[in-house]
């Protein structure tokens, strides 16, 4: 089959020698040219010669996707179809598959979970729309798919592929934190006397094992008190979301709700809400305050009310 790919970055790159390997012909574009077989969109949908539906996958940061679709729209024809394989917000999907709609272009959208391992181990991949439509793209799902009996999900109508994608990461939000959480205790408490191999032991018979866990004590490896980093973590929307839609359900989320403030507060210098919380205890208390004891003398003796 043949496959345009938009966009050759971390996943999209692999992700053409992936398809490749499969003996399917793929025509990327990318902004970096030392990569691209195609000098921009029209003509790498000028390369798609095939006796099918023209298929484009844009595997391009969310911000871009917009542009790249309305680029499309005018350079597709009626029955081909545009699969949006990036982070997209699930709510998206539906306005993107109505605007192609106007030109009877289909629209499928594909969660893809893998990272920079999914050359090797494949991706798991969740999309949403006809099925019809989905099974003229199955030889490219095949081709990406991790071998095996799981790995791929056809989660409903369109939305419903970056839906389930979406939980996938609020999941993956609150597992990394209970891993971060449990790190932490045990580098404070000083009892276990060697963190890393603790948790390489858990990697196998334990009810905690996974690949999550596999990821983290590669980089305690590296580097074992994880000192050449940041306790900073960035992040690109799924959390949020997620929380919204648990929001909107009223579905109680502690766990990934928590994991994502804690992304937020990994991000401060210094927090607002602990200076807050630090002068009430000094006016009810006159229990000592840091740091604005040695410029405010007040601070130093309880209010008097
Ligand atoms: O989809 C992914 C993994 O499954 C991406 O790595 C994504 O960036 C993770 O989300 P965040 O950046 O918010 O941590």
């Amino acid at each position: 089959m043949e496959l345009g790919l938009v966009g050759l970055g971390k996943m999209g790159g692999n992700m053409r020698q992936r398809i490749r390997n499969a003996g399917h012909t793929v025509v990327g574009v990318d902004h970096n040219p030392d990569i691209s077989d195609a000098k921009d969109l029209a003509d790498m949908v000028g390369k798609l010669t095939a006796d099918q539906p023209k298929v484009v996958w844009i595997m391009v940061p969310v911000q871009a996707i917009d542009a790249v679709v309305t680029e499309l729209s005018d350079l597709l024809s009626p029955g081909d179809i545009v699969i949006d394989g990036g982070n997209s917000r699930w709510t998206d999907d539906t306005r993107r598959a109505a605007q192609l709609a106007e030109k009877d272009i289909r629209f499928v959208d594909c969660g893809v979970s893998g990272g920079v391992w999914g050359l090797e181990n494949g991706y798991a991949l969740m999309c949403g729309g006809d099925k019809d439509t989905v099974d003229v793209v199955m030889p490219i799902f095949e081709a990406l798919k991790p071998e095996g009996e799981f790995g791929f999900v056809h989660a409903g109508k369109v939305g419903a592929g970056h839906f389930s994608k979406m939980v996938h990461n609020g999941i993956e939000y609150g597992i990394m934190q209970a891993y971060a959480e449990g790190y932490e205790l045990l580098e404070a408490a000083d009892v276990v006397e060697n963190v890393p191999e603790a948790f390489e032991s858990w990697r196998e018979g334990t009810v905690i094992r996974s690949w999550l866990l596999d990821l983290l004590v590669a980089s305690l490896k590296d580097d074992s008190h994880l000192a050449k980093i940041r306790g900073y973590a960035d992040d690109s929307g799924e959390g949020r979301w997620t929380v919204e839609a648990a929001i909107d359900h009223a579905v109680p989320m502690p766990a990934i709700s928590a994991a994502l403030f804690a992304r937020f507060a990994s991000r401060q210098e210094d927090s607002p809400a602990m200076k807050a919380i630090a002068a009430m205890r000094n006016q009810f208390g006159g229990h000592a305050v840091k740091g604005a004891e040695a410029a405010d003398p007040s601070y130093a003796t309880p209010p008097k009310h």
